[in-house]
């Protein structure tokens, strides 16, 4: 796919891995709609990213877990950059504490991006077709025993893509559907984890969980997520770790 004034929905784009791909995505000429429930940074961002990328970005306030206001990203997107063509369902939220929101954001908030995604980019809805990008993370493939809900809704990403990525729907919408499965981030790693864990007795189970891990930095992740948009087969899952090639993860062996 060639990048150059493609419109891109990056959801959670404020900060992390989503405004890094916000900024790689504006770097290789994409126009992007930046989408969050974080309006004051939004605005922020965006108003800084205008400096240097003109009338190729904005804001939309939205929240994954709210189909109209969802839906309304989607149209203000379209009116104001023209279309869309890549959707980057990347807000998560990782608190088991918070697990019936945690499955909403997670995993509802991804469905409803791809549902929003066929509605306006399938071809048999009349659209261009296009390619969504769904947020997993190294938990799609490995349990992490400290966090299940989380890890359940990480799995549930990879098999969503899975499926919604076979031929049968692909040929149907002319939508790819891929995943990012990124490792963790230094910031991610340092974390104090006692408040998003279901009990404190799991604490013990999280510093074990991460144990081995070599954090991985937003950026290098953001050139990656070029790479998957202009290379990776429709349906696959990725794993991203620091300074290596993305390795595609098998999922139902
Ligand atoms: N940070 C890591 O170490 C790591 C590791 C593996 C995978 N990931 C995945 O990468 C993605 C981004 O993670 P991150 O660490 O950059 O996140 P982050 O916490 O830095 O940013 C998440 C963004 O999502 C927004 N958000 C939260 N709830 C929302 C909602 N309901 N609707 C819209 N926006 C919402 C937040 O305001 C925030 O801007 C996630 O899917 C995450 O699971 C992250
Ligand atoms: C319990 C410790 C608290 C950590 C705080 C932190 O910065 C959170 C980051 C995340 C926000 C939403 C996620 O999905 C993000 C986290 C995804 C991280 C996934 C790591 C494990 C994996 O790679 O599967």
């Amino acid at each position: 796919m060639d990048l150059k004034g493609k419109v891109a929905i990056v959801t959670g784009g404020v900060s992390g891995y989503g405004r890094a791909y916000c900024e790689e995505l504006l770097r290789h000429g994409c126009k992007v709609s930046v989408c969050d429930i974080d309006s004051d940074a939004g605005d922020e961002m965006v108003h800084n990213l205008s400096k240097i990328a003109k009338d190729r970005v904005i804001f939309c306030p939205c929240d994954v877990t709210d189909y109209p206001q969802f839906e309304e990203a989607f149209q203000t997107t379209i009116s104001k950059l023209g279309g869309v063509d890549i959707v980057i369902n990347n807000a998560s939220l990782m608190n088991d504490r918070l697990w019936e929101l945690e499955v909403d954001v997670n995993l509802n908030g991804i469905i409803r991006g791809l549902l929003l995604a066929y509605r306006f980019m399938g071809r048999d809805r009349g659209g261009c077709g296009g390619i969504v990008i769904n947020a997993g993370a190294s938990s799609s493939a490995h349990p992490m025993i400290s966090l299940p809900v989380f890890t359940a809704t990480k799995h549930a990403v990879a098999a969503l893509t899975s499926c919604y990525g076979d031929k049968l729907h692909v040929n149907l919408t002319g939508v790819k559907v891929i995943a990012i499965c990124p490792a963790p981030t230094e910031a991610h790693l340092a974390a104090d984890p006692r408040k998003r864990l279901l009990s404190g007795e799991y604490e013990q189970a999280w510093h074990a969980d991460i144990s081995n891990t070599m954090p991985v930095k937003c950026e290098y992740v953001a050139k990656t997520l070029i790479d998957l948009l202009k290379k990776a087969p429709s349906g696959s899952s990725w794993l991203v770790e620091n300074g290596q090639l993305p390795k595609q993860m098998s999922l139902f062996p």
